[in-house]
């Protein structure tokens, strides 16, 4: 099977600094995988150098076996969505849920307008009656709900989450998650997560990898995250200060 997404030899600088050197990896298909680190450490400028929202940066990303720089605009939508730590990323406030989603679907020409908006409101459990409020009339959760359903309803094979949650309350988090983890069960598409949660992580992701000063140190399982169970001393002290914490909590 096709590598849905493999990263080889990226580096990217913003003017005289370097930010990633070299970063590599592969994520797996259906795989969740991790990005976490240091604040500062470059994982949110890998998600946006894969999703072309930054360019200047070399090396080569490939979706599929195909290079993004290659890609349309088009192609890569259909590919390729991201959520962001904040839904105001990608709703805009005048912009209804109905008109925010279906926005894509006629950008696209998928045809069914109303049957895929329905759909995908569905999918991500909010009432069908909500695609006529704008995003100030739903609570967070409720307009990350939107926000997902935007990113999903042109069936991308990866999604890009940076911090998708970290803007939640605690019991919301986990009702996002939890969301999360269905629809990638459901309907297959492949992850990449930025987080500075371990336990977030722990949930959602098959393997991750910690990174530093713009480089990966170690790419672990989910398993790893035990004391002691990372070689890289970085690593090591990100996890068991993470399992510190969890554990005062
Ligand atoms: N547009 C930009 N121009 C200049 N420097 C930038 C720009 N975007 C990011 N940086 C710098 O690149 C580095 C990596 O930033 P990035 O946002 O990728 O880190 P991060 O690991 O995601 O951090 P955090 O966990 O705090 O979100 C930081 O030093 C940041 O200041």
């Amino acid at each position: 099977m096709t590598t849905p997404l493999a990263i080889e030899n990226l580096s990217m600088r913003f003017g005289a600094v370097t930010v990633l050197p070299d970063v590599s990896f592969e994520v797996a298909p259906g795989e969740c995988f991790g990005l976490v680190g240091e604040s500062g450490s470059g994982k949110s400028t890998i998600l946006l150098c894969v999703s072309m929202l930054l360019s200047g940066w070399e090396g080569r990303i490939a979706i599929g076996g195909r290079a993004v720089r290659d890609m349309s605009l088009m192609e890569r939508c259909r590919s390729l969505q991201m959520v962001f730590q904040d839904p105001y990323g990608s709703l805009h406030p005048r912009q209804s849920v109905r008109a925010a989603l279906s926005e894509p679907v006629r950008i696209h020409r998928l045809g069914d307008v109303d049957a895929r908006l329905e759909q995908v409101m569905t999918d991500v459990g909010l009432p069908v009656s909500f695609l006529d409020r704008y995003p100030h009339q739903l609570s967070g959760g409720q307009r990350q709900r939107v926000a997902i359903a935007r990113a999903l309803i042109l069936e991308p094979s990866i999604l890009l989450l940076d911090e998708p949650t970290s803007a939640l309350d605690v019991s919301v988090q986990a009702e996002i998650l939890n969301l999360l983890q269905r629809l990638r069960a459901e309907k297959g598409f492949t992850c990449l997560m930025v987080s500075h949660d371990l336990a977030v992580v722990d949930y959602m992701c098959d393997r991750f990898a910690v990174m530093q000063h713009g480089e990966i140190t170690e790419i672990l399982p989910r398993s790893a995250i035990l004391p002691n169970a990372a070689t890289h001393p970085y690593a090591r002290q990100l996890i068991d200060a993470s399992i510190a914490y969890e554990n005062a909590m």
